[in-house]
């Protein structure tokens, strides 16, 4: 568990960062999130001593941190940034390799730690292990920044916009990845992000900066249900407010049991005395999904499918909007 008590920097007589604080479960993911300036890299920053704070405290598992010294720490904290400066004369192995190196693990420990991450991102160890940064794409080269902050199974994992300069299609991709591997490693994650919707995505809770404070902390549910200030609400975009909450939930929550549907054998499904064949969601499906496709479709139901094909059951607008109900 990772305790930021009080967490306060000055720059002169600029106040960036003005008395924080949060606590941070093992295995959680915070987003820090806020418009420029408003203090979210200083807070990253303070909470590995790259930034000394001017005040207050930061502390793992209860142990104060101010007397570990700082290379120490930071080898117990992932640190990954946007545009990360991979070492450029080195391997793609020998970078993700870098803090269990540090860390002095044995080699064999060490290579399948590096084999498990490569893997796990998406590049195979034959192609990319010997590899150096400069063959990569920029995507790649984001994997393995990200891959290296992970390498030493860090108490916390700190990234500072690590998805920023990319593409939408590639960022959604990584995103999606970090996300399975991040479930699957119980990594505990402090996230820095200008983008409402990669916090969404990405952490469990939601921290919302103005001017050097945090003004509301949350889930994202109850962020987007109950704003705390007309600044948090402008901030989360009130015009797409209600498709954002659909996109926290997905449609087997909400759908209901399904009578009169029939396979038709093509994969698609016929409801009981209509004349048109349509084609299934995924069990995976968001609300948000749910919602488009009924629309495009021009239905008012649509039958849920597993993975092996078989229907779970049908999701239908009524329920939709129900799940918005109570928020204003
Ligand atoms: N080294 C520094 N010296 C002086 N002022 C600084 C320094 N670093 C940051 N600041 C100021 O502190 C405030 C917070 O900066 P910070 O980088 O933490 O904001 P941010 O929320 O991460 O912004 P962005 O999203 O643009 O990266 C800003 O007003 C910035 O100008």
């Amino acid at each position: 568990m990772i305790t930021v008590e009080g967490l306060t920097k000055s720059f002169g007589p600029v106040r960036a960062v003005d008395g924080i604080s949060f606590e941070l479960a093992e295995g959680e993911a915070l987003a820090l999130i806020g418009p420029s300036g408003c203090g979210k890299s200083t807070t990253l920053r303070m909470i590995n001593r790259l930034i000394e704070p001017s005040a207050g405290r930061v502390l793992i598992d209860g142990v104060d941190t101010t007397g570990i010294p700082p290379a120490t720490l930071r080898l117990r904290m992932g640190y990954a940034i946007q545009g990360i400066g991979l070492f450029p004369h080195r391997t793609v192995a020998q970078n993700i390799a870098t803090v269990p190196r540090l860390l002095g693990w044995p080699r064999p420990r060490i290579a399948a730690r590096v084999a498990e991450l490569l893997e796990l991102f998406g590049l195979p160890p034959a192609i990319f292990a010997r590899k150096y940064p400069h063959e990569l794409s920029g995507g790649q080269q984001q994997r393995v920044g990200v891959a290296r902050a992970m390498a030493g199974k860090p108490a916390v994992l700190l990234m500072d916009e690590p998805f920023g300069a990319l593409d939408p299609i590639t960022r959604t991709r990584l995103q999606d990845e970090f996300l399975a591997i991040r479930r699957r490693m119980g990594t505990t994650v402090l996230l820095v992000t200008h983008d409402m919707d990669e916090a969404f995505k990405l952490a469990d809770r939601l921290a919302v900066m103005e001017r050097g404070r945090i003004v509301q902390l949350d889930a994202p549910e109850s962020l987007l249900r109950r704003p705390a200030s007309a600044f948090v609400e402008s901030l989360i975009g009130s015009e797409d407010r209600g498709l954002k909450l659909l996109s926290l939930a997905g449609v087997t929550a909400l759908m209901g049991p399904a009578m009169d549907w029939m396979p038709i054998g093509d994969g698609t499904f016929r409801k009981a005395g209509a004349n048109v064949s349509l084609a299934p969601l995924s069990a995976s499906a968001s609300l948000r999904e749910a919602a488009s496709r009924l629309v495009f479709a021009g239905v008012d139901e649509l039958p849920v499918i597993d993975e092996g094909g078989a229907i779970v059951g049908v999701i239908d607008m009524e329920r939709i909007i129900a799940f918005g109900g109570g928020s204003r």
